[in-house]
C-alpha cells in the first residue's frame, strides 16, 4: 500500500529557500546511513531555483557534505550538454560551478549521442556501476528530483506514450510533444525504486495539474505519468507553493 504523499506548501517567496533545506536534510541523512548522497536532478526552471538556492555559498559549505554527493540526471533532452536546452548544461550553470563540483562526481546523461537508444543503454550500465548493482537488481537512488508539467508529465515520461509501460530498461527514449522532441529519461521502475521522491512544482499555471495528479477525480487523472510515481517503500514528497496549491481541497492540504 503506498503511503498518502507528504504534501508541503510554502509561501511563494520562501519556496526555494525551504526546499533547500529539505534536500540538504535528506543529503546529511543518507551521508549518515550509506556514505554517500545518490541524487537524481530534473531539468525545467523550477528545479533550477532550487539549484540556485542550493548554491548559496553562506549556506551550503556549512550544511552539506556536496562531495559525498553523486549527481545523477533523470532526463535529459537529445542535445549536447552545452545546447541552451540542456538539462545538464542548466545544471552546470545553477549548481555545479558554483559549488565546484568534481566532474568526476556528475554523470550526466550522454544527449549529444545520434542514437539515443545506444545513449539510454550507456546511462543504465552507467547507473549500474555507479550505485553498484547487476541486473536484474534495480538500482535504489537516496533521491529523485522531478518537475511536474501541465499536462501531467514528469521526467520526460509524458502522457499517452509507451515510456510509460517500460517495465524492464530502466533508461529509456522519450518523445515529447514540445521543445525538444527526443529525450533520455529514467522509468517509472527505478524512479519508484528511490528512498525518497521529490516533486518541485510551483506557480498558478501548475495549480490545475496539481489537484488533478493529487487529489484525482477520473480514471484519465489516475493515468497521468505523475500519478504513476508511487514510491514503494520510499516517500514521496510535494513541495509546493501556495499558487501551485492554490486549487487542491482543503482535505488534501496539509493541517
Ligand atoms: O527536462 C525537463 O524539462 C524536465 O524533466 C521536465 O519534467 C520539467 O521538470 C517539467 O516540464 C517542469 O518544468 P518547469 O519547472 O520549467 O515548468
Amino acid at each position: 500500500m503506498t503511503m498518502r504523499p507528504d504534501i508541503r506548501i510554502s509561501p511563494d517567496a520562501g519556496w526555494a529557500d525551504a526546499t533547500a533545506i529539505l534536500l540538504r536534510e535528506l543529503g546529511r541523512q543518507a551521508i549518515r546511513l550509506r556514505g554517500r548522497f545518490l541524487l537524481a536532478l530534473s531539468g525545467g526552471s523550477t528545479p533550477q531555483r532550487l539549484y540556485q538556492a542550493l548554491a548559496q555559498p553562506a549556506k551550503s559549505q556549512t550544511e552539506m557534505d556536496w562531495h559525498r554527493t553523486v549527481f545523477l540526471f533523470g532526463d535529459e533532452r537529445c542535445v549536447s550538454p552545452d545546447h541552451p536546452d540542456s538539462n545538464y548544461g542548466m545544471a552546470r550553470a545553477s549548481l555545479f560551478a558554483p559549488l565546484d563540483i568534481p566532474p568526476g562526481h556528475v554523470h550526466r546523461m550522454s544527449g549529444e549521442n545520434p542514437d539515443p537508444r545506444a545513449a539510454a543503454d550507456e546511462y543504465e550500465r552507467s547507473l549500474r556501476t555507479v550505485v553498484g548493482c547487476t541486473e536484474p537488481e534495480i538500482p535504489s537512488l537516496d533521491l529523485v528530483l522531478l518537475g511536474l508539467g501541465e499536462d501531467g508529465h514528469t521526467a520526460s515520461l509524458f502522457p499517452g506514450t509507451t515510456t510509460l509501460l517500460e517495465s524492464h530498461r530502466l533508461v529509456t527514449v522519450g518523445r515529447s510533444p514540445k521543445g525538444i522532441p527526443l529525450r533520455l529519461t529514467l522509468t517509472l521502475g527505478v524512479i519508484n525504486r528511490a528512498s525518497v521522491i521529490l516533486f518541485l512544482v510551483t506557480g498558478s499555471t501548475k495549480a490545475q495539474i496539481v489537484r488533478r495528479i493529487l487529489a484525482p477525480q477520473t480514471a484519465a487523472d489516475r493515468a497521468l505519468p505523475a500519478a504513476l510515481v508511487t514510491p514503494e517503500p520510499g516517500h514521496l514528497i510535494w513541495m509546493l507553493d501556495q499558487a501551485a496549491a492554490s486549487e487542491l481541497p482543503s482535505h488534501n492540504k496539509p493541517t
